[in-house]
């Protein structure tokens, strides 16, 4: 097909549907040609991707939703309508065609099938919402007949204790990669997904900032949300040239939450203040020395921890993830899901 025409093809698809023309071409800035190359997505804008809710029927209720809220975060029964229940129509077609498949693999093998946990991982920056995100598809799925057990997860316990993190010089880069043990981590999914009874996970808690003494078991779930910044890191190559495994190899489906930096940057300076009059105020918090800053001290205070921690983080590590989600919801202010990226193949 000629450049025009594929464009014109691109065009009425993008009008048909309401998505824009990215699954069918791309722009050449430095020519400002338009070329014809393929991409595995389709960008669909809000009002499209609401339409294909079809029949889904809403199973939550006004009151749900401050439970399921996140500080700060604009959840409300529109949102839930026009962004989640697409998302979980297709989640449910997803679980139904993964279970096919493991029974075509088991009848293949001529086993008896066993019954093994729909894994999904939510990525995305500090403060862009993704408990949120976890947390109405964690109550979402959980309704279903065929899902009713659905256990959430956050990498946070998987974290180094901060006196380790303090000894290997990495206080200031937690979150990154590095500061957690992605090899715990690797063996709790690969525990869960092989169907091992009872599976430790360890805890994280905000207010000490550091990493809680105990677990808790996750027993054999119809599903398992894994929800953190890095949870869609690629493999690492060892010094002798072996790879590590990823987490992701064990995901089924994967939600990268996305929003512009300028905009997560301001929601976790919000955040911030607001946490400065409810957690920072508990004398145990470990930002309790933050409860008694002026605004302005505060707002300074946010944004040096953002500046130096969570946007290198975002910038270096967690946005190169973007593109290997199954499913990307992109935010607008007041973090309203506008837009909605789905990889076709
Ligand atoms: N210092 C803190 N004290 C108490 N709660 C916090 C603190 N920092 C973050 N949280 C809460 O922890 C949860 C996870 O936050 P975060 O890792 O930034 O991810 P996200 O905002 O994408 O959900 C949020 O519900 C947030 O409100
Ligand atoms: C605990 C976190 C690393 C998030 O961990 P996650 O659950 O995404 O693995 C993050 O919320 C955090 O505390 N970052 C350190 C910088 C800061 O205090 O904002």
């Amino acid at each position: 097909m000629r450049p025009t025409l594929v464009r014109a093809e691109a065009q009425r698809a993008a009008a048909a549907g309401g998505g824009t023309a990215y699954a069918t071409m791309t722009r050449v800035s430095a020519t400002q040609e338009r070329a014809t190359v393929p991409t595995p997505y389709v960008d669909l804008d809000r009002a499209a991707w609401s339409r294909l809710r079809e029949n889904h029927p809403m199973s939550l209720e006004q009151r749900d939703l401050a439970r399921l809220r996140g500080l700060g975060d604009r959840l409300d029964l529109r949102e839930v309508e026009e962004v989640y229940l697409p998302l979980s129509r297709l989640l449910h077609f997803y679980v139904e065609a993964t279970h096919g498949l493991r029974l075509a693999t088991s009848e293949f093998l001529g086993e008896r099938p066993t019954r093994v946990p729909f894994v999904v991982g939510v990525a995305g920056s500090v403060a862009v919402g993704k408990s949120t995100t976890a947390r109405i598809l964690k109550e979402l799925m959980s309704r279903w007949p065929q899902t009713p057990r659905v256990e959430l997860v956050t990498t946070d316990g998987f974290l180094y204790p901060n006196a380790v993190l303090e000894r290997r010089g990495l206080l200031q880069r937690k979150g990154f990669p590095e500061s957690y043990n992605r090899r715990a981590l690797l063996a709790f999914i690969a525990d869960v997904k092989s169907g091992m009874p009872s599976v430790p996970a360890p805890m994280y808690s905000h207010l000490t900032y550091d990493v809680l003494p105990g677990t808790v078991r996750v027993r054999r779930p119809d599903v398992l949300i894994v929800e953190g910044l890095n949870v869609l890191q690629p493999p690492q190559v060892r010094p002798d040239g072996t790879s590590t495994g990823a987490i992701s190899d064990y995901f089924d489906f994967s939600v990268y939450v996305d929003a512009p930096v300028e905009e997560i940057r301001t929601w976790y300076v919000q955040r911030f203040l607001r946490l400065r009059e409810t957690a920072f105020a508990d004398p145990k918090s470990y930002f309790h020395r933050y409860a008694a800053l002026s605004d302005e001290e505060a707002v300074a205070t946010a944004r040096r921890i953002w500046e130096q921690i969570n946007e290198p983080n975002l910038v270096e590590n967690v946005l190169p993830t973007r593109d290997r989600a199954t499913l990307v919801l992109s935010k607008g202010a007041d973090h309203a899901v506008t837009g909605i990226r789905l990889r076709k193949i």
